[in-house]
């Protein structure tokens, strides 16, 4: 569906096709045929992710298309940006994680006269920006958009109605008006803790476990509770202008009478809620701030230590770029996000993400729970505080500075084995879980079920927070994300179809995002995307389905697996440095009748299987006796080399290989011979220059063919 937007820009009307990527101003404009998606997020690979759900911006509109497909150019770089901004004559300081410029939305003061406010931030990594006094955002194409407009009409300030003019469809203002609606109603009829009887509010704290936090700290953050669903209601004000913008809700149930259960629901859902809980109560001479990952923890850090807490929305699963500007203020970054390995593990991420040198962390342990336990149990919280460590690391350490890091492996087994899958629990057994920055190979014969199978585990680790980016080169992804949703729902949807609303609505509440690739594509242009990923969505498991469409089919004399294996290094690389998971599909080199598949069936050399930290093969025959039946053998595990195989049961209407609860299948161990080196594995001659011989027709299972090689 072709479908064009129109920005008013100082009082004239341009025609902008925002799926082309090179679009400037009305003289660069370049139509292009195509469907159209506008990205609030980034400059230039904003339109390579898609997430399921769809963000409510009341400035922009963001569609959904998993068609939009742009070519490759190159990434934005910090430089690129600075030396724009010196082209232009645009002042700026450089921040932490944004470059801060005077907002061009506001009545400008003159340079020097000492009234000028940095009040732009321009993200250092996808050139987004943000005014903090108007709002306005946009992209770094925005950006220059507005410069060159403010140059041609002789301004030097230009009405942030300027981006308004994205008008969101009626359905989207539709369900944004109701979103408003429903956040109103709740907020007017929840209570304040000041107007509820004293055994209420004991009820209240004991039931939520808060009953250090005084009713003056309560107070202060604006908390109520909502009588009816027996919830606490914590509010998200607009900084500016304090109206409501949001709330998320906690409630508490009982299950089987004995273990209380809290559930979290955010009004609007939680891919649009942007809430630094804590925010309001920020004086702009602050410098230092302790980040948590709860908003019971913040209230805690206050009001122990006197310290501005501030408390992410999403807990320690995300840290949206789009809340940075908010942080730039602060010298001091705490980050005490949890009490465990997993909250340990991801502030040493969003340290990376808000500049290692001014990031301090909290490491978790029995004396260092998280704040509002450290509180509850009669803790010193700014002692804990004080004892902080500095994110910065050198690059050479002695053992005294790993000591600490050394105990807390040994001292929690279990969290450092990694995620574990619910619906798996022959790979608990064998891999023992899922873990960050670990190349996962996975191959199978043709057809045998590896997509399924795959997306079956990842949505598995996607159910329990794991974020996840889906790189479907093969299938696109509407039929990915049925695929998915039917294993998600268990369920043939198709004869249910009153129940698919309810299933997708909780399906879009994943943090699951796909690239938007399709065939054929560049290695460097599908890492750099899911760089950005990892910046934007925090991204920790990435799946390749399959290595093949990177491979390139113009050179026949190009030794192919030699190719391979400088694509294996390329994702080895980046699942280290980024520290994410990447699964990799990679279609057997050869398949044998009659045999088994082997580690050496993948890969070239020795080179490549050395590089992956895990090897699964999905095997098709030979492994039980009933013909057709799969099995899933793990070939390789770095993590304490642990090998062996078991059964896998297909279920067509649910597409799920997890076997029902009550017949768990059997593993059979294999012992590995070292931990590095798959067992079978055989030196492999190179192979020589020729191409097998259907290799050349690698297509899309859209094209209408399988893919075989
Ligand atoms: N164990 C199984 N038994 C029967 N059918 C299966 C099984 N596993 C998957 N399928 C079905 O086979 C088809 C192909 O599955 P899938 O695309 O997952 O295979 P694949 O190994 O990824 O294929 P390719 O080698 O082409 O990439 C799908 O329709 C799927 O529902």
């Amino acid at each position: 569906m072709w479908r064009s937007k129109f920005v008013r820009v100082a009082g004239s009307l341009f025609q902008r096709n925002v799926c082309s990527p090179h679009w400037r101003y009305s003289s660069f404009y370049q139509p292009r045929h195509g469907p159209v998606t506008h990205y609030p997020f980034g400059p230039y690979f904003h339109e390579k992710l898609l997430r399921v759900t769809v963000p409510l911006n009341i400035y922009r509109t963001v569609k959904k298309d998993a068609k939009s497909i742009i070519d490759s150019d190159s990434p934005l770089t910090i430089t690129d940006i600075k030396q724009y901004l010196h082209s232009k004559h645009i002042r700026f300081n450089d921040g932490y994680c944004c470059l801060h410029s005077p907002s061009f939305f506001l009545p400008q003061a003159p340079e020097g006269s000492g009234k000028e406010r940095y009040e732009l931030f321009i993200d250092k990594t996808t050139g987004h920006f943000f005014c903090k006094e108007t709002l306005v955002e946009g992209r770094w194409e925005d950006f220059q958009d507005c410069i060159q407009v403010m140059r041609n009409e002789g301004t030097t300030s230009i009405s942030p109605n300027v981006l308004i003019g994205f008008p969101a469809s009626l359905e989207e203002q539709e369900e944004h008006n109701l979103e408003m609606k429903e956040v109103q109603r709740i907020w007017n009829s929840s209570v304040p803790f000041s107007e509820l009887m004293d055994e209420e509010v004991q009820l209240v704290k004991t039931m939520f476990q808060i009953s250090k936090i005084t009713n003056a700290t309560l107070k202060k953050f604006g908390v109520r509770v909502f009588k009816p669903t027996k919830s606490l209601v914590f509010p998200w004000f607009c900084v500016r202008h304090s109206r409501l913008r949001g709330i998320k809700l906690i409630s508490a149930s009982t299950k089987d009478g004995l273990q209380v259960i809290y559930t979290e629901a955010t009004v609007p859902k939680v891919s649009s809620y942007h809430n630094l809980f804590g925010l309001t109560l920020i004086g702009w001479k602050d410098s230092e701030v302790v980040l948590t990952g709860h908003e019971v923890d913040s209230m805690a850090v206050t009001q122990a230590t006197g310290l501005p807490s501030l408390a992410l929305p999403r807990g320690a699963s995300c840290l949206p770029p789009i809340l940075l500007p908010y942080l730039e203020q602060f010298k001091k970054v705490t980050l005490w996000l949890g009490g465990d390995m997993r909250s340990w593990e991801t502030s040493k991420l969003f340290s990376r993400k808000l500049g290692l040198k001014r990031c301090h962390l909290i490491r978790p342990g029995e004396h260092q729970p998280c704040a509002i336990d450290a509180l509850t149990q009669g803790k010193n919280l700014a002692k804990i505080l004080k004892a902080s460590i500095p994110a910065a690391h050198k690059s050479i350490v002695s053992f005294k500075q790993l000591r600490e890091d050394v105990y807390d492996e040994l001292a929690n087994v279990e969290q450092v084995a990694g995620i574990q899958w619910s619906r798996f629990p022959e790979l608990n057994k064998l891999l023992k879980g899922h873990r960050k920055g670990e190349l996962t190979v996975f191959t199978g014969p043709t057809g045998s079920g590896k997509t399924t199978f795959i997306s079956e585990s990842s949505l598995d680790l996607c159910m329990q927070g794991v974020n996840t980016l889906w790189g479907s080169f093969e299938i696109n992804n509407v039929r990915l994300a049925k695929i998915m949703l039917t294993q998600f729902a268990q369920q043939r949807l198709e004869d249910n179809l009153d129940e698919y609303d309810m299933w997708a609505d909780k399906f879009e509440n994943l943090p699951l995002y796909f690239m938007t690739f399709h065939g054929q594509q560049n290695i460097k242009t599908v890492v750099a995307t899911m760089q950005h990923a990892v910046y934007m969505y925090d991204i920790s498991h990435v799946v390749i389905d399959n290595l093949q469409f990177m491979m390139g089919q113009e050179s026949v004399s190009i030794d192919k697996f030699a190719v391979q294996d400088h694509i294996i290094g390329i994702f080895r690389k980046f699942a280290t440095n980024s520290c994410c998971h990447v699964t990799l599909i990679i279609h057997p080199r050869k398949e044998e009748d009659d045999k088994e598949l082997q580690t050496a069936s993948i890969f070239g050399t020795a080179k490549a299987s050395q590089e992956a930290d895990n090897i699964l093969i999905l095997q098709e025959k030979k492994m039980v006796t009933c013909p057709g039946r799969r099995s899933l053998q793990v070939a390789k595990n770095r993590f304490d080399g642990d090998v062996g195989v078991f059964p896998l049961e297909f279920n067509k209407v649910a597409l799920t290989f997890s076997a029902p609860t009550k017949l768990k299948p059997k593993v059979r161990r294999v012992k590995a011979e070292t931990n590095d080196e798959p067992k079978e594995l055989k030196p492999i001659k190179p192979a020589k220059t020729k191409t097998p011989k259907n290799e050349k027709q690698l297509k899309t299972k859209d094209d209408g063919e399988r893919s075989e090689i």
